[in-house]
């Protein structure tokens, strides 16, 4: 909330960061289990706390961190990690008269279920790559955007893939190509907005499943068909594809950002002058590079009807 006075304008927050918790749940032998890292960002009505030091109006942050364990502990089924960070936002702008929204961020730690001689694990878990995160804000009147994400999805691929038609000036050194690897580090957020918190999916595991089909068709798109692939003119282009299958393929979907890094694997050329060819490239032999890396990003967004 913004306070305007003597020309000035004032706004603030105030929250709990890196809050960890891991939460497992056990069902007839079988154990599941969370591990969150949560962010917790509250815009409250606490003006006297800043300009007369009168803290009545503060939540205190020791008691928001306290608050994640006490509602992981309440959860008796499994939940997704956006379902959390809901019941967190819900809870805080309810419970606190002075709280006017709420922002909870979560990234989860990716544990998996590990196989044993073909079979899942009842307890045993090891952790993968890339990270479900989500970011969720709740207002008073329970209005809620829910913003859910993968983080450091890594994907190569070594062929269909090429970069020509681009500028050249007098800086420009970069050969047309028709074939390169194509490597990224896949981020990405999509945002679903609800009227109020009765309008959300009531399924506590939907976000999750959406979560990996939203994955799943990204990394299909990314790729294109298992023996044929799909040719890229470029990351924009691949990216632009992702975005479009993604948001017409979920209707519930209002937005989703796109962070696709170009990371660059360099032909490797060892010429001297008695051999002219110790290495040649033959599309063959790279140096793997992680930095600089282009960086390439973009946001597809409905258009509201104004009807
Ligand atoms: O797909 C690409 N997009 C670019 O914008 C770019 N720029 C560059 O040097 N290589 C590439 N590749």
């Amino acid at each position: 909330m913004a306070y305007v006075g003597n020309g000035l304008k004032f706004e603030q927050q105030h929250g709990k960061s890196r809050v960890r918790v891991t939460r497992v749940w056990k069902k007839d032998g079988r154990h599941f289990i969370v591990e969150w890292n949560v962010n917790i960002s509250l815009f409250s009505d606490c003006l006297p706390a800043y300009v007369a030091g009168d803290n009545s109006d503060i939540v205190a942050t020791d008691t928001m961190k306290n608050t994640v364990y006490a509602k992981a502990k309440e959860c008796a089924e499994v939940i997704s990690v956006e379902n959390f960070a809901i019941e967190l936002g819900k809870h805080f702008t309810s419970y606190y008269p002075q709280v006017i929204s709420a922002v909870i961020t979560i990234v989860e730690k990716p544990w998996e279920r590990v196989h044993v001689d073909g079979q899942p694990h009842e307890h045993g878990f090891k952790l993968g790559s890339e990270k479900h995160t989500t970011e969720v804000t709740v207002k008073k009147s329970g209005a809620l955007l829910v913003t859910s994400g993968i983080e450091g999805l890594a994907l190569l691929k070594t062929t269909k893939s090429g970069f020509e038609g681009f500028i050249r000036d007098r800086y420009t050194v970069l050969p047309e190509t028709k074939e390169r690897v194509l490597a990224t580090e896949v981020n990405a957020l999509w945002s679903y907005k609800y009227e109020s918190l009765s309008s959300v999916p009531l399924e506590p595991l939907q976000f999750n499943e959406r979560y990996l089909d939203v994955k799943k068709l990204l990394v299909r798109t990314f790729f294109g068909p298992p023996k044929e692939g799909v040719y890229s003119p470029s990351v924009q282009s691949t990216l632009y594809v992702v975005a479009t299958t993604v948001i017409n393929r979920f209707p519930d979907i209002s937005s989703i950002q796109l962070k696709m890094p170009n990371i660059h694997f360099l032909p490797v050329n060892l010429p001297n002058k008695s051999n002219p060819s110790i290495v040649e490239f033959d599309d063959d032999v790279y140096t793997p590079t992680d930095e600089p890396h282009g960086t390439i990003q973009a946001t597809l967004s409905r258009v509201q009807s104004k009807m």
